[in-house]
């Protein structure tokens, strides 16, 4: 049995050594959110909410495929999403008029697969593409309770007592609260199970369906094993909804960052510093010398870069964190931020004064390659321990905002 609860790639892959694949049902109208824009394709950051719930995918290796069901009018889009974002296991074919009638498109197309590398799955997980938080470990239960039990989804208590009403609107009964679950997403299915059920069910289904687990029991006699999810598996249904997931992922980007000293004993101070300030409000900090050797891996595990230069250094330091991101295509996915701390010395004209476009200039093309550059300066005096965690303080401010209004702006702390 798996080793629940541990989020690593390797382990996943020991435990699911069957060929899994995805279907992705987008085909919806998003009629609940009150916006023209189909809810998948709302932007965060600078990218769709599909492409996030695909990456969630994607990055595990051992999903092989995955299939998109998007409404014929938007499969332009789709493709475009596909090859913007790099995606590399994706398919897209045309949706459905009903949420069941894309699943079923999805699972036709993983019975059609023409890729010689890419055989029929034994496990087929469905997954609404609006739920753009899925974890490891988690889909990793599902998939192997799936293999076994031919079907499996993830449940969450219930929030609210459910009831039923009378057609003239007045209460007829209620249901006991603690009896019941919401069916949640993802869901996964042997694929004989989850193919049989489709070719069997009734029209009636197709139109008026809401719950693929039931079809597997209709159907195939299967009676699905039930997980309880995360919280996080929640569905983007209304508009509220799109701004919780903009604000988990900006919380999810801003948890740490690393700051580079360039090896000087008064950046090194200041650096030790700001770890203790940022500490206190729930950030990490990596502090090193510089990007080098060892270091680099702070490029593939970071989104957030502090360069804090001393006295009369320039911007020289910054654009060479731009270029090893550009050789990291690190700026694919999210937009990377870096902060420039300029610490001078008391004698010395600040760098607002001295030049005081260059930053602007500098932040401005790295602003269309999706980084973000600001700067905060700040004096040596004999209050400086105090200025650091007012750098804290602006530096976690501008790290979980990302905002592109402020690109370019040298802030005094
Ligand atoms: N004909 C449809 C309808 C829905 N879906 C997908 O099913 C998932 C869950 O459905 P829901 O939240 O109801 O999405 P919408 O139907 O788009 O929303 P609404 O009901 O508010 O119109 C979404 O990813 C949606 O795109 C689909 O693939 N094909
Ligand atoms: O969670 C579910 C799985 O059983 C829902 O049925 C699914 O997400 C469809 O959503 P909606 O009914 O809003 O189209």
């Amino acid at each position: 049995m798996c080793e629940a609860g541990k989020s690593d790639h390797h382990s996943a892959e020991r435990c699911v050594d069957f060929p899994v694949s995805v279907v992705l049902p987008a085909g919806g109208t998003g009629e609940r959110t009150g916006l023209q824009t189909p809810k998948q394709f709302c932007t965060f950051l600078g990218r769709p909410l599909i492409s996030y719930t695909i990456q969630a995918f994607e990055s595990m290796p051992w999903i092989q495929s995955i299939v998109v069901a998007v409404a014929k009018e938007n499969m332009d889009l789709m493709t475009d999403i596909i090859q913007r974002f790099k995606h590399r296991k994706v398919r897209a074919v045309p949706g459905g008029s009903t949420r069941h009638r894309s699943i079923c498109n999805g699972v036709l197309a993983l019975g059609e697969e023409e890729r010689p590398a890419v055989g029929r799955p034994k496990v087929v997980i469905i997954h609404d593409a609006v739920r753009p938080f899925v974890e490891e470990d988690f889909l990793c239960k599902i998939a192997m309770a799936a293999k076994e039990q031919g079907a499996a989804g993830a449940i969450r208590p219930l929030v609210s007592t459910v009831i039923a009403t009378t057609s003239e609107g007045y209460l007829d009964h209620s249901l006991e609260r603690a009896k019941y679950r919401a069916s949640e997403m993802p869901q996964g299915f042997t694929y004989d199970v989850i193919s049989q059920a489709y070719q069997r069910c009734s029209e009636s289904d197709f139109e008026f369906g809401t719950e693929c687990l039931h079809l597997a029991l209709q159907y195939c006699g299967t009676n699905a094993k039930l997980i309880e999810g995360p919280p996080t598996l929640w569905k983007v249904t209304y508009k509220r909804d799109l701004a919780a997931a903009e604000s988990i992922i900006k919380e999810t980007l801003s948890r740490s960052a690393c700051v580079i000293t360039g090896g000087l004993a008064e950046a090194v101070n200041l650096a030790d510093a700001l770890r203790k300030a940022v500490g206190a409000l729930d950030m990490e900090l990596d502090i090193v010398p510089d990007l080098m050797g060892d270091n680099a891996r702070c490029l593939l595990k970071e989104w957030n870069f502090i360069q804090v230069s001393v006295s009369h250094s320039c911007l020289s330091e910054v654009e060479a964190i731009l270029v090893a991101l550009e050789a990291e295509n690190r700026a694919l996915l999210h937009p990377v931020v870096v902060i420039w701390v300029h610490f001078s010395r008391t004698d010395e004209l600040p760098v607002s004064e001295r030049a005081p476009t260059a930053i602007t200039e500098l932040a401005s093309t790295a602003k269309h390659r999706n980084i973000l550059i600001y700067g905060i300066q700040l004096k040596q005096s004999k209050h400086w321990e105090r200025s650091a965690s007012r750098v804290a303080e602006i530096a976690s401010a501008l790290i979980r905002e990302r905002s592109p209004a402020l690109v370019g702006q040298l802030l005094q702390a």
